[in-house]
């Protein structure tokens, strides 16, 4: 049986240029987090919801507006936080995102709309307790779409996804963690790893103190050498 972990739950933001491998480490986290009894919801950004159709749909055949990506980018996560990451969160899961709003600061902010506007117009999404930034060079992040058998869309060109890196590692987010995702995915997970584990340990010893339960739940998750 799966168990809501702490009250109020914990939200990991995973972010990075196309191809840096966070779909890759939020499933990786994902099923370690499971393999410990621990509820887990995954939620990807666009959203396969009608606005995140459009702006998929957008992406591959030419682009929008910055305004008007913005717009159906906006649509698409206030149905995604009311509909899966609120209810996940006050249920005490732990949501894992595949993208979020750091990711319009970076790609609409590579577009030449002011960053800190984007995140003013963010402010009604929770914010992440965790962001994790997978940093990669473009060219390497492009490759390896390549060879995952997908051709780059149009917001996947080097010098935009070199913008779009810059704004990722500028960005002020609360609990930023940058970690180099150009080795090894099993080296970038464990990194992460360590980064959720200490995050999980603060996050449930300010919701229950250093109680019994605290120290159970953390054993359970058990020490990074047991991945
Ligand atoms: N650290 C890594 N080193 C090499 N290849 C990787 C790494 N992480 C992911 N990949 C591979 O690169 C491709 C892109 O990874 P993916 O997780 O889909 O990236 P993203 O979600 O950031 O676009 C996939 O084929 C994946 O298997
Ligand atoms: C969430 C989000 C995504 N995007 C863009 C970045 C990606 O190129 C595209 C998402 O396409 P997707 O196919 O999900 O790319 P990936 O698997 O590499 O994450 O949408 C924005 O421009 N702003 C945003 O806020």
């Amino acid at each position: 049986m799966t168990t809501g972990l702490i009250p109020g739950g914990l939200l990991i933001a995973v972010e990075g240029i196309d191809g840096a491998g966070k779909t890759t480490l939020a499933q990786k986290l994902a099923e370690q987090l499971r393999a410990r009894n621990i509820a887990v919801a995954v939620g990807k950004e666009p959203t396969s919801g009608p606005w995140g159709a459009q702006l998929r749909a957008s992406a591959a055949e030419g682009r929008l507006s910055p305004e008007e990506e913005i717009r159906l980018l906006l649509l698409d996560r206030r149905q995604h936080v009311d509909e899966v990451i609120k209810p996940a969160l006050d249920r005490g899961d732990v949501v894992i995102l595949d993208r979020y709003y750091p990711s319009s600061a970076a790609y609409q902010g590579a577009r030449g709309i002011s960053v800190s506007e984007i995140l003013f117009q963010n402010a009604f999404a929770p914010k992440p307790d965790i962001t994790l930034i997978l940093d990669v060079e473009p060219a390497v992040g492009l490759e390896r779409i390549r060879a995952r058998g997908d051709k780059p869309n149009h917001f996947e060109t080097e010098d935009n996804l070199e913008r779009c890196r810059e704004i990722f590692l500028n960005m002020k987010l609360p609990s930023r963690v940058v970690v180099d995702a150009s080795v090894a995915a099993g080296e970038v997970f464990k990194k992460s790893w360590e980064a959720v584990v200490k995050m999980i340990s603060v996050k449930l010893i300010e919701a229950k103190g250093l109680s019994v339960e605290s120290a159970e739940i953390l054993r359970k998750i058990g020490p990074l050498t047991s991945i």
